[in-house]
């Protein structure tokens, strides 16, 4: 069956036989069949039809979900198939390589599946509901998390007096350009004023808009009126953050904002701000294998509050089970940037809780951050209709880091808005404006790659201690937007290595040197390494090769190598595995060509804001045009914003 060359040959739409036979004799009749089918999805669908029935449209719907979920959608909307075709591919001839499956209409493929009593009620491994087919679990976890946040921001936890509240952002925000005129409202100010009376808020924003400082306010803010309102109460306060790295910068950021602040704000209150953060991880405890956490809903989290930075690379499964482990009366605080990459796995957090462009905040939460800054120029909701989501999120605007002059920042907006021609424009003309920022490569790799190589990674080499090699790694990074090809992650390492061992230094063969950056690629809760940690292979004083990893708390963490979890030469890394770093220069490779589905404005987006001085780009007219029109799109019933009874 449906190896004879026609799109849905072979399927007998009446048969009674029908529902209890396999479609396709064996997995391989299938991939004959259908363009990039993963064994995962074909024995998922089988497994299913197996209780359900083989039916064509529901064992292919199965396929489609089972791709969808690897694909990073919580579920699979069908509308997104329904009429078209699944598993088709043909060369650049046309000439057909796979014939795929084409999808009923929406009507017909919504009444199937209706038929087979799919509701959540219905305690089936699958669930249909408002026209999406879920896996249950992936269901579960949106209903839940939805719940929980609906509740914290229903606010279980006492309020403060309005009154002081506006005298506490008066210390505060001291000479506030809230007012200075049209267009110039200080959103730190609102996103303080906003959050600061909520269970649950958002602060989102590009980078160095001044999210870490602007939650290093908030958290003086909450401690200010804790402290004024119970002296006694020390709030515990846990910072946390989905990647060691990011944990690393947000401790950095914090403490930096803290020192800044002495003189404004009390030391009593400064020194009640934690500057240490924690992976989310490490936060709910991890128990070496097991998927399972220390910390769950029968065994609470003790915390007051909860900051969760870089939210955008936090799953939809994570999330919910940091909020499963919250008290009730704990606060959360979500910092990150929506425009960037979605997380690795399924769910976009991020991009449900906080809808772009903002909807502006309901006439109740207008009229209190009014009373307590001043600011009457703030947008009012258009539609009163719901709950509004929207009053606990706060978009913060103005970059400190990129001066809106510069080519860092403005090449960064255009491809996020997706207007490629100017953004292109700004990359040619770079070097005749003398913009010191950005710099187009030439096309051939090695009339460039030597010269980064010669600055940033020669010398390490010459590095007498390992801190001083460290600060010199965390300079520069070449990102390329994939694995594979010319210009993928690995063989930008292996030409790096092979270069560097003909001068002596490296060993192209796989062996370890001194001086050789790592980046591990599993999680090892033992060694509390974990996957996207950068270290390096280092001499130790009695001249043997270690691994060495900047550790929070003893400065650096040795290693035997061969206790290393699996782990790669790092000279180049993917754009994805960056998130949450950044480097004083980054030089970012395209590929060579426009057939390549992870391309998109949110990708590039991402590797351009990693670069905090000087961005080199390689890459192609039309590869470039391509990438910033593609768009990362993640399926999901997430919405705050739909009425209690209307679940998802
Ligand atoms: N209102 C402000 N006045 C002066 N400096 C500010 C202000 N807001 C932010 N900054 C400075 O701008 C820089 C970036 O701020 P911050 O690190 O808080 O941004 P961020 O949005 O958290 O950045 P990232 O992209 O690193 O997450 C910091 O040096 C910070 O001290």
């Amino acid at each position: 069956m449906f190896d004879n060359g026609a799109v849905n040959a072979g399927v007998d739409n009446n048969s009674e036989s029908k529902l209890n036979k396999p479609l396709y004799a064996s997995f391989a009749r299938a991939q004959v069949q259908l363009a990039a089918l993963e064994p995962i999805d074909y024995f998922f669908a089988q497994e299913l039809c197996q209780r359900l029935g083989f039916d064509p449209q529901l064992f292919h719907l199965l396929l489609a979900l089972s791709e969808s979920l690897r694909n990073g959608h919580s579920c699979l909307p069908l509308e997104s198939i329904a009429g078209q075709s699944f598993g088709f591919a043909s060369d650049d001839e046309g000439l057909v390589s796979h014939h795929g499956f084409i999808f009923d209409e929406l009507k017909n493929l919504d009444k199937l599946l209706t038929e087979l009593a799919l509701a959540p009620e219905q305690h089936q491994a699958i669930v249909y509901h408002r026209q999406k087919l879920y896996l249950r679990r992936y269901f579960t976890f949106e209903v839940e998390l939805r719940q929980f946040i609906r509740d914290k921001a229903g606010g279980s936890f006492a309020p403060f007096e309005t009154d002081d509240i506006k005298t506490c952002l008066e210390t505060l925000f001291p000479v506030s350009v809230t007012n200075k005129g049209a267009g110039e409202i200080d959103w730190q100010h609102i996103a303080v004023a906003n959050a600061v009376n909520k269970g649950f808020s958002v602060i989102a924003g590009g980078p160095g808009t001044g999210k870490t400082y602007t939650v290093t306010k908030l958290l003086a803010a909450l401690i200010m009126l804790e402290q004024a309102r119970s002296p006694q109460k020390q709030l515990t306060i846990a910072l946390v953050a989905p990647t060691g790295k990011a944990a690393q910068r947000l401790s950095e950021s914090i403490v930096k904002a803290v020192k800044g602040f002495r003189g404004l704000i009390p030391d009593k209150v400064l020194a009640a701000i934690p500057e240490q953060a924690l992976t989310v991880h490490r936060l709910l405890g991890v128990i070496p294998n097991q998927v399972n956490f220390r910390h769950h809903r029968d065994n609470l989290l003790q915390a007051d509050l909860v900051l969760i930075d870089e939210v955008s690379m936090v799953d939809l499964a994570l999330m919910t089970r940091v909020f499963r482990a919250l008290p009730e009366h704990s606060k959360v605080i979500l910092l990150g940037d929506a425009d960037q990459l979605p997380s690795v796995a399924a769910g976009s957090v991020l991009n449900d809780v906080a809808p772009r462009p903002h909807p502006g905040f309901s006439p109740q939460n207008l009229a209190y951050l009014e009373q307590v800054t001043a600011c009457r120029q703030l947008p009012e909701v258009k539609s009163k209709a719901g709950h509004q989501a929207a009053d606990h999120i706060t978009y913060l605007v103005k970059s400190r880091r990129f001066d809106g002059q510069g080519g860092i920042g403005r090449l960064a907006a255009a491809v996020i808005a997706g207007r490629s021609s100017e953004s292109w424009q700004l990359l040619t003309r770079a070097q005749d404006e003398g913009d010191e920022q950005l710099k187009l490569l030439p096309g051939e790799l090695l009339s460039w790659l030597p010269q980064l190589v010669q600055q940033y990674y020669l010398p390490l080499f010459h590095c007498n201690e390992v801190d001083e090699a460290f600060s010199l790694l965390g300079r520069f990074r070449i990102l390329c937007a994939m694995r594979k090809g010319e210009c993928g992650v690995e063989n930008i390492n292996q030409v790096i290595k092979q270069y560097l061992a003909d001068k002596g230094l490296a060993n192209a063969s796989g062996r370890l040197y001194h001086g050789m950056p790592v980046m591990i690629s599993e999680n090892d809760y033992r060694l509390g390494l974990y996957n996207g940690d950068i270290g390096m292979i280092w001499r130790n004083d009695k001249g043997h090769l270690m691994a060495v990893f900047e550790d929070a708390e003893l400065g650096f963490k040795w290693l035997m190598p061969s206790r290393l979890p699996q782990y790669e030469t790092v000279y180049a890394m993917t754009i994805h595995k960056t998130q949450g770093s950044e480097f004083d220069h980054v030089a970012m490779l395209l590929p060579g060509q426009t057939d390549n589905k992870l391309l998109s404005r949110e990708l590039l987006y991402t590797g351009i804001t990693r670069a905090k001085s000087k961005l080199s780009i390689a890459s192609k007219a039309n590869v470039w045009s391509h990438g910033v029109e593609g768009r990362v799109q993640r399926y999901s019933g997430f919405s705050l914003d739909t009425a209690p009874n209307e679940q998802v």
